[in-house]
């Protein structure tokens, strides 16, 4: 197989990246009727496969779960959670005939595989569907020519795809149609239903292809949302426990300082965020983030080239053929840091505290989100895309750190963002590492007080910069929609 991505023209690969048009509410009227009354078989029931599989058969859909035959033999969780769920499960060989449309919800690494042992099974102009493009576009998967093959991609992780739709909302979601395999032309009637069935339709879904996802969630993914959270926890930690604050204290800072900070963000993006600090600490996180981006750059740029190029998914599908030796031995490193293995102190952190104390962390997130956007963007992805893919996704991240640290983000996200993380934590750290000698308590641990002196037009030139960037504007838009949406 070959990357699908490198098989097209230029011309043809700016068309595909450039994909990516916000929908309409009215778009979406059919409701889930192109869906209704056919039976859904879902491969795999993990993060994504049991949370989506849960919202589609509340909105009135047929689910089951087909699943690998040793998954049933040896009662693995996927089986207890489809059968605990109340869901049928069988077989591949049981359930995969009898579907209109079938859900591939097995970790990337597996796509080949399972593709290869469900597609001989399934019926003439069936519906292929996937979360993530990754199998399609690097691997270069053919699919029968009778099938019609779409994508719906939550963009955040499975357990928010059913806390949002339990709150009667749902999560921005990103719909495609390879334009290789739809020959009745139905794929864009079923990936709307499918979108509106897990409540994506109330968040805002983006019609876009299935190379625009790849590459933006694969970049988002090692970057922001999972590379620089581990790499700002790790290093800010060691830095407070090296300057002398008590290990439980900094380790809830930062356990919980990511979803304090961003929850900020989540309102009302970078601005909000920075607002939450007192003048003189916006200004040294403004200082910091711009020297972190600085810093930060050329490394988010060579993710992005070698996103583009199919380096990093030629390296990673390497490491999937050596049964997982890096991914593996780079998980069990992060459970040996300081930060991982440090318990947190009981002492309650008030809400601003997190931000008087953690002007470091607020300076990470502002880099990140922008140069995140701003490589994505200068690679030809749409600027809605390269939002959601940055800094709105962020704060879901961030949540997960809360729940259990890098432990359950890294549990949580797929493999695949796993990987990207790592790999780009194992650059950074070096990095950063002459910056961080300059890093003292007063922007990690204690509250900034030097210079309580701020000017007027520094302020307001600072105010500036922050408040016109790119991602604050598409983000206010999009923000302002999404409420829109929930209010309807
Ligand atoms: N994690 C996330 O939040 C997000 C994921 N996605 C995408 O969703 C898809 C699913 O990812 P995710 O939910 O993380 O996956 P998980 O790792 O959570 O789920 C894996 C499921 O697949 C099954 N599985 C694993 N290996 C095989 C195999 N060889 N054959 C058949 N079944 C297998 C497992 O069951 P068992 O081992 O018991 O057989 C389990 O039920 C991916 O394409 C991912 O990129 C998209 C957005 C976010
Ligand atoms: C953050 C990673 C993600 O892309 C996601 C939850 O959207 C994933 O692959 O897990
Ligand atoms: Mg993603
Ligand atoms: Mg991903």
């Amino acid at each position: 197989m070959t990357n699908y991505f490198n098989t097209l023209s230029l011309r043809e690969q700016l068309i595909e990246l450039g994909k990516c048009r916000f929908m309409e509410s009215s778009e979406f009227e059919d409701g889930v009727s192109a869906l209704k009354g056919l039976k859904i078989v879902i491969i795999g029931c993990g993060a994504q496969g049991l949370n989506q599989g849960l919202n589609m058969r509340d909105s009135g859909l047929d689910i089951s779960y087909a699943l690998r035959a040793q998954a049933i033999s040896e009662k693995r969780p996927s089986f207890l959670n489809a059968t605990k769920n109340g869901f049928t499960v069988g077989t591949y060989q049981e359930l995969v005939p009898t579907a209109d449309l079938v859900l591939n919800l097995t970790p990337d690494k597996q796509h080949t595989n399972v593709v290869n042992a469900v597609m001989p099974l399934m019926k003439k102009g069936a519906t292929l569907s996937y979360s993530h493009g990754f199998n399609i576009v690097e691997e270069g998967m053919q699919i029968r020519e009778d099938l019609t093959v779409i994508m719906v991609a939550p963009k955040c992780p499975g357990s928010e795809v059913r806390e949002e739709y339990k709150r009667g909302f749902g999560v921005p979601t990103l719909i495609a149609v390879h334009p290789e395999n739809d020959p009745q032309g139905k794929g864009l009637k079923q990936a709307k239903a499918y979108a509106v069935a897990t409540g994506g339709h109330k968040a805002g879904v983006l019609q876009s292809s299935f190379v625009a996802e790849v590459k933006s969630d694969l970049m988002g993914e090692q970057t922001i949302l999972c590379g620089v959270l581990q790499t700002g926890a790790i290093l800010s930690f060691d830095k407070m426990v090296e300057e002398g604050i008590e290990p439980g204290y900094a380790a809830k800072l930062i356990q919980y300082g990511w979803e304090t900070i961003t929850e900020a963000l989540k309102h009302g993006g970078i601005t909000n965020m920075m607002d939450r600090l007192s003048n003189p600490a916006k200004i040294k996180a403004f200082e910091i983030s711009e020297r972190l981006k600085e810093i930060m750059r050329p490394l988010f740029q060579k993710h992005m080239d070698d996103i583009m190029s199919g380096h990093f998914s030629k390296t990673m599908m390497e490491d999937w053929a050596n049964e997982d030796k890096n991914l593996l031995s780079w998980r069990a490193e992060t459970g040996e840091t300081a930060f991982e293995k440090t318990a947190v102190t009981s002492q309650e952190i008030p809400e601003q505290e997190y931000f008087d104390h953690g002007t470091l962390l607020v300076a990470f997130v502002r880099s990140g989100v922008e140069l995140a956007f701003e490589t994505m963007t200068a690679s030809g992805i749409i600027a809605e895309s390269a939002y959601y893919e940055s800094l709105h996704e962020t704060p879901l991240i961030a949540n997960t750190i809360a729940r259990k640290k890098l432990y359950e983000m890294n549990r949580v996200i797929s493999d695949t963002a796993e990987y990207g993380c790592y790999l780009f934590d194992h650059a950074c750290k070096p990095l950063l590492k002459d910056f961080m000698k300059t890093v003292k308590t007063d922007v990690i641990g204690a509250k900034f007080s030097a210079g309580n002196q701020v000017g007027n037009q520094r302020l307001i030139a600072v105010n500036k910069v922050i408040r016109e960037h790119e991602v604050e504007k598409v983000g206010a838009v999009l923000r302002a929609s999404m409420t829109a949406m929930t209010q309807l």
